[in-house]
């Protein structure tokens, strides 16, 4: 049976995420924001955000919610649109909302599913993230990721009509575990790129990598998520992309900073807000969080990456 499915986002990982179930055989709709995006798509196919891919002509294109109805929809908007997004264009009772977005709400403290939990009720929350660039799901290319949702058996026919030929995943029960996970790594990545910016060197990323994984952990076992969450494709294998990889925007953002010239301009750096928001949570919950912390202290211009640096290897000594 063909599986009716609305993508909310016609950026970069909204389009991916369309084309791929599109080509799959699944009936997409990509719903975008302005009547102008709607009329550039329809005519040209091409997606702004990635560079020579086409649209199939399968995929339907749309700003008007009111043509929306599926019972799955992917949310794949910035997060801290999520919450006005939620409340401007509600979705009917009982339809699966895929956050398909990485970060927590700065001024609520939450994550994706406990803003659908909150502002969409009677739908079912879930949330798709782990390691993936959007141009590689376009193009096709093999992607694992997790689908994660409170409930086992939405999940499972939520991992069923969204896994394709190439694009991989594994269903988990623990959504905190997974958008915390795909939230945190953002933060670290900023921070590798900023050692790799400033010149520190592959050693320092490394260790930055693998401590800044146990801050990821500790937050979220002290927000009830399960280690083995964490150790999966939405924490450590999203981690690792993240930090690595030159194609990262959390990354090349940092990586800037480090090298004292200034970031791209308009591009979606959810790393910078979620730094903010874990600083805040830290202090609040008395949490051991410092490479977090440094970061946005960094970004609020608090301190220098040199100070960050020197302040982070001045640490008492400790057990591993
Ligand atoms: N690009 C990638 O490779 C991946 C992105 N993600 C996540 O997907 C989310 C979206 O990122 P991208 O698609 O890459 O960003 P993008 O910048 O390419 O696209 C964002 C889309 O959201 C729309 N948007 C912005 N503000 C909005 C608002 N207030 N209400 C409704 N729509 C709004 C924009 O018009 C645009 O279509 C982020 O949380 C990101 O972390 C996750 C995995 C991979
Ligand atoms: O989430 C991503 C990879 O999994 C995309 O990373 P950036 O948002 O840093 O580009």
């Amino acid at each position: 049976m063909t599986q009716a499915i609305d993508v909310m986002g016609a950026g970069a990982f909204g389009s991916a995420l369309a084309i791929a179930l599109s080509r799959d055989g699944s009936d997409v709709t990509l719903w975008a924001r302005s009547s102008e995006q709607v009329a550039a798509l329809r005519e040209t196919r091409e997606v702004a955000r990635l560079p020579g891919v086409i649209l199939p002509k399968e995929l339907r294109i749309t700003s008007d919610a009111g043509a929306l109805g599926a019972p799955i929809r992917l949310l794949a908007i910035p997060m801290q649109a999520l919450a006005q997004h939620l409340q401007l264009l509600p979705a009917r009772g009982g339809t699966a909302l895929v956050a398909c977005c990485k970060g927590i709400d700065l001024s609520t403290g939450l994550g994706p599913t406990g803003l659908i939990a909150r502002d969409a009720p009677g739908c079912v929350a879930a949330v798709l993230t782990g390691p993936s660039f959007a141009a590689d799901i376009a193009r096709g290319l093999p992607t694992a990721l997790t689908l994660a949702c409170a409930d086992a058996q939405a999940g499972a026919k939520l991992q069923s009509a969204l896994s394709t030929e190439t694009l991989r995943l594994y269903r988990s029960t623990d959504p905190t575990g997974a958008e915390l996970g795909g939230a945190l790594k953002n933060v670290i990545a900023i921070a590798a790129g900023m050692v790799i910016g400033a010149g520190l060197g592959e050693s320092a990323r490394a260790a930055l990598l693998t401590r800044g994984y146990v801050e990821m952990q500790r937050l979220a076992l002290h927000m009830g998520a399960r280690p083995e969450t964490l150790a999966g494709l939405s924490g450590f294998g999203d981690m690792v992309l993240t930090a690595t990889s030159g194609l990262s925007r959390n990354f090349t953002f940092g990586r800037a900073l480090g090298a004292g010239s200034a970031p791209s301009q308009g591009a979606t750096v959810e790393g910078r807000a979620t730094a903010r928001a874990v600083a805040r949570i830290a202090a609040d919950q008395g949490i051991d969080m410092p490479i977090c912390t440094m970061v946005s202290a960094v970004l609020e211009n608090t301190l220098t990456i040199e100070q960050a640096t020197a302040a982070l290897l001045a640490r008492d000594l400790r057990e591993e």
